[in-house]
């Protein structure tokens, strides 16, 4: 384990670009389904503005004064489109599962605190068989504000009951390192989506991927 993780109590984990480092499907996943109201968006912005983010504020901008039950049925299908494309190609991290299994035997509690809706954290930890290494999962429906909103890194800290500066996120977006960081906790930030300089350089750590960090 890295000597900065070390005397930590708890790490929490971002699902999408972390867990899976599957961003660019949920970009061409975002392209179609934005194709219904006549927009467009470049990579670029989606990484400035949307990564991180849930899908549902975005529908929310989209059809203003939408109900609940639209905002949602608009989510998951723009969720079905992204899975049907990243599903013949779900994959861990590089050096995820050794990471998983160190942390756990060294006795780290573990969660994880995602943007995506619950189908899609199910089809993540569940098509990859890592549910059982976490002893809380939060998505983005069960909390009001969403990243860069610090309420879901918050809400994973309480129920691992770890304080927040005992906790360590890995995180990918932009919107999710403001989310740790306001949280009052460290991160290790991934360069996944990012190229490594674009990720800001007050965090503790950047890497590739979890080999980096598994010695
Ligand atoms: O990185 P996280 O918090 O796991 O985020 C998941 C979300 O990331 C966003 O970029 C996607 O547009 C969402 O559809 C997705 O649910």
């Amino acid at each position: 384990m890295h000597p900065l993780l070390k005397n930590k109590k708890a790490f929490i984990f971002d699902m999408d670009g972390v867990i899976v480092d599957n961003i660019s499907y949920h970009i061409d996943a975002l392209k179609e389904f934005l194709k219904q109201f006549g927009k467009e968006i470049t990579t670029e912005y989606f990484q400035t503005h949307l990564n991180g983010r849930t899908i549902q504020e975005l529908v929310m901008e989209l059809k203003p004064g939408a109900s609940k039950a639209e905002i949602m049925a608009l989510s998951e299908e723009k969720e079905q489109i992204y899975r049907n494309l990243y599903a013949a190609h779900i994959t861990p991290t590089q050096g995820l599962s050794d990471f998983l299994q160190l942390a756990k035997k060294s006795g780290m509690k573990m969660a994880v605190a995602t943007s995506a809706i619950t189908a899609n954290a199910d089809f993540t930890l569940d098509g990859l068989n890592i549910r059982h290494y976490f002893d809380a999962i939060v998505d983005s429906t069960m909390v009001i504000k969403g990243k860069p909103d610090p309420q879901i890194y918050l809400k994973a800290s309480n129920l691992l009951n770890i304080s927040p500066k005992d906790c360590v996120v890995f995180e990918d977006a932009l919107a999710g390192i403001k989310s740790a960081k306001a949280a009052g906790m460290d991160v290790v930030g991934l360069y996944t989506s990012l190229k490594e300089e674009e990720l800001p350089n007050d965090i503790l750590l950047k890497i590739k991927n979890f080999e980096e960090i598994c010695e």
